[in-house]
């Protein structure tokens, strides 16, 4: 046990007089403590009541506050070790009440070692699988450590934004965390010093340590100092060596209190399993939560999907008892208020996964349900242990399909789990598909949940390493989904090493709410990008998104036959993803060669082994195959050309004479500027012409109108006029043209032009005068510009 340490006071808190009053209670008590807990007798612990130990004063005070008076068999093992400051491994049944078997040596641990205040930094770090776990454990924190202590203790589990939590963690002496955030916290939150930490708790270690939090929690370890004391709890303890290892326990005490016990479960839990085919669970419990409608009931099923189909269903059938529903894709605020109301209530039906397995403490529940059956014994154990907690009652109940049945009763006799075998009554089953039927007709998101459901069932029992109980074909599927009210069984693929624990585990940024997007665990058959869409696609995709309908399968089977002979029947009844469609082979080759599509890519591929033939079902292995394309770079047009058609700058250099090169350039460009020069002065002129023209007509037409208006006036009259202006105009055209021939051709010509044209801008200039508009004063910045 590393040595108590004494910390400087607060300089702030010095200033204070009740807490250096405190101070000195403390320094008075501390060392009787110490010299109390030296002396405890650990190997023949035999303290009944709390008051019997060396606790601080405090300390003794939260617990009488919360009503404990004697310790349950655990506490009075473990804590006396847990003060002394060993590494322990605990395992007793669930609701024997372990959590203050390890909360109080912490709060007390620290309180010897002043391990207290904001400049202790952290002292003690309780690691929970699940967020409401973490809470609870918090509340009895708070409970029994709110009576004259002072630690700072915080709750690190995420759904509050990270900069609350880590202001607040950098000052918190002990916190209760899940894994996942506090990594987080421990990667990225600077100021997060743990290199004093004194205490690392797992409570539910064998779920912790397990593969699901494998990766978070070694590398939270590896943050920690390996001088500190670790506790890990379980009512399913881990013994195994690797993970006493990961942990670096030293020396551990293996204090297992009912290891001698007949059973693994607690006395007052009476346990039985009915056989139910699979299409009959849901009529067995309607037809149970009828009969228990005075009850609290806590409903286990293997999926969050399942756990809103039931609870939706069940719910508008008006079932005479409130329902609830819990699971690890709602929201944390829903979590939280569904577990206070359950809590809070007498009576209730509360669906859930195992989310609610372990660890919470939920008062007086009557039944635990296990619709779909556990995963293994341990998760078994924990789901009953929802009830009969700390000396009281309950029951529990499995549904067990006629396959799962052996398997399961193995299981469990290993664990030396007591189950006996009950019939249900089948007078009191009602049958309620009729019903589902009729709702998933008129409620197609119930269907299209329903559906979802489905799947996730599927995919449950699909990924089970345990394949002596679970085995899928051995389940009525169709007949299930007919009970669920769905026009036939989904088609469902799955994914091949798909890690349940690992996603039910995935931090939830990482995941996709499915409960607000529907985004599921199940993958669909991924539909081929470049296949055109058929109208059944079209139609399927606007409501059943990833979830294949038998009936769509076969519409598509055919729709596939007719437009190609190389349908990959295979995918059809294989559970298993083939990422890639393989086209029939050409009748004629003699040896097995295929056409295989990558990328958009198509090559012939030799199959001529199983390693060759594996190899086509292999993306990565396919890339070896795939055409590396080449390089192209792109000319100042942006035209793409092949990379060697353009040489470097210095190949350039090399191969031209730079001087003579730029002379030439230049000589180029001059001409290619008179070029375009000319040209522009042509469009101007034109334009200018033309401008006039229209100008011209204009005024002679006004003016032969007033001519008109007078008496005097005539045809002949307007004639003339118009051949003036006519010949006017042509003057001014054929002056233009004159003029731009005459460019260049001698230094007098030069002047005469010059001449001329000064004088015509004096015309021009004259004529502005008259009615100059925007457009003439253009023209006229054109003319100004070309002299
Ligand atoms: N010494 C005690 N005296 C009276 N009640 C106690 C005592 N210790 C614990 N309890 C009560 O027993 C119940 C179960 O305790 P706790 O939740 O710690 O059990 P647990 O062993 O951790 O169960 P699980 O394995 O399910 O997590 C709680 O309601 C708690 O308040």
């Amino acid at each position: 046990m590393p040595a108590p340490k004494r910390k400087r006071p607060h300089p702030g808190k010095q200033a204070q007089q009740p807490q250096s009053k405190k101070r000195k209670r403390d320094d008075n008590e501390i060392p009787q403590l110490q010299k109390a807990v030296e002396e405890l007798n650990l190997e023949n612990a035999a303290y009944t009541r709390f008051a019997d130990l060396p606790l601080s004063k405090p300390t003794l005070a939260g617990l009488k506050a919360s009503h404990f008076t004697t310790l349950t068999d655990i506490q009075t093992r473990a804590i006396p070790l847990g003060l002394s400051g060993r590494d322990i491994l605990g395992a007793a049944k669930t609701g024997s009440g372990k959590t203050l078997a390890f909360l109080i040596p912490v709060l007390e641990n620290l309180y010897r070692r002043h391990h207290v205040g904001p400049d202790a930094g952290l002292g003690a770090m309780i690691i929970s699988p699940t967020r409401e776990l973490a809470i609870q454990i918090f509340e009895v924190l708070r409970n029994i450590g709110g009576h004259g202590h002072m630690f700072a203790a915080g709750l690190v589990i995420g759904g509050k934004s990270l900069i609350e939590e880590q202001n607040a963690l950098v000052r918190m002496n002990i916190v209760v965390c899940t894994p996942g955030r506090m990594l987080q916290h421990l990667s990225q939150t600077a100021a997060f010093n743990v290199d004093d930490l004194q205490m690392l708790v797992l409570d539910e270690a064998d779920r912790i340590l397990d593969m699901g939090f494998q990766r978070d929690v070694d590398a939270i370890v590896d943050y920690l100092p390996k001088d500190r004391q670790t506790m890990l709890f379980s009512a399913t303890q881990t013994k195994k060596v690797s993970d006493l290892a990961r942990l670096s326990l030293k020396d551990p005490e293996y204090v297992s209190v009912h290891q001698e016990a007949t059973t693994a479960t607690p006395k007052g839990l009476q346990q039985n399993y009915c056989i139910t085919p699979l299409p009959e669970k849901l009529d067995t419990l309607w037809s149970f939560i009828q009969s228990a409608k005075k009850s609290k009931t806590i409903v286990f099923l293997s999926a969050g999907k399942q756990v809103r189909f039931v609870y939706e269903s069940f719910r508008r059938m008006q079932p005479g008892v409130p329902l609830l529903h819990l699971h690890g894709k709602q929201k944390q605020s829903t979590r939280l208020e569904i577990t206070r109301r359950f809590s809070t209530a007498t009576t209730s039906c509360l669906f859930a996964t195992d989310v609610a397995a372990r660890g919470l403490d939920f008062p007086a529940v009557d039944w635990v349900v296990q619709v779909d059956a556990p995963e293994d014994a341990d998760t078994y154990i924990h789901r009953v242990g929802r009830t009969a907690r700390y000396e009281r009652e309950g029951r529990a109940i499995l549904f067990l399909d006629p396959s799962e049945e052996e398997g399961m009763l193995k299981a469990l006799g290993a664990k030396k789990v007591p189950v006996e075998k009950v019939n249900v009554k089948g007078k009191k089953k009602t049958s309620i598909k009729n019903a589902l039927q009729n709702m998933c007709f008129k409620d197609s998101q119930l269907k299209y949940l329903g559906q979802k459901a489905f799947a996730s069932y599927a995919r449950s029992i699909y990924v089970q390493s345990d394949k002596v109980t679970f085995q899928m074909d051995k389940l009525a599927l169709e007949e299930f989904a007919d009970s669920m009210g769905l026009p036939g069984a989904p088609r469902i693929k799955f994914l091949k090493g798909d890690d349940p624990k690992a996603r039910k585990n995935a931090p939830r940024a990482q995941l996709d709410d499915s409960d607000s997007s529907e985004a599921e665990d199940e993958e669909e058959e991924p539909k081929k990008a470049t296949q055109p869409k058929t109208k059944i696609d079209r139609m399927f995709e606007r409501q059943n998104m990833d979830v294949l309908a038998s009936h769509r399968s076969k519409l598509l089977a055919s729709d596939e036959a007719s437009s190609s002979s190389d349908a990959a029947s295979d995918e059809d009844d294989d559970l298993l993803t083939v990422k890639q469609r393989i086209p029939a082979e050409p009748a004629e080759a003699e040896e097995d060669v295929r056409m295989v599509n990558i990328a958009g890519v198509t090559g012939p591929v030799l199959v001529d082994s199983k390693r060759a033939e594996k190899r086509l079902t292999s993306k990565k292995a396919m890339l070896k195959l795939k055409d590396r394309g080449s390089k192209i770079v792109f000319d100042d047009e942006g035209n793409a050309r092949p990379a060697y058609e353009l040489e470097t700058e210095r190949d350039w250099q090399e191969k031209t004479k730079v001087v003579e090169a730029r002379e030439r350039f230049v000589d180029e460009e001059r001409e290619r500027v008179m070029a375009h020069d000319q040209l522009d002065k042509q469009v101007a002129k034109d334009k200018r012409v033309e401008k006039r023209i229209k100008r011209k007509i204009r005024e002679k037409e006004e003016r032969l109108g007033k001519m008109a208006g007078a008496e005097d006036g005539g045809e002949g009259e307007k004639e003339d006029l118009l051949q003036n202006f006519l010949d006017d105009a042509e003057g001014m055209v054929s002056d233009g043209s004159d003029r731009s021939e005459g460019e260049g051709s001698g230094a007098d010509q030069v002047e005469e032009e010059t001449a001329r044209s000064k004088s015509k801008k004096q015309v021009k200039f004259a004529e502005q005068d008259e009615d100059m508009d925007f457009e003439d004063l253009e023209i006229l910045a054109a003319g100004l510009i070309e002299t």
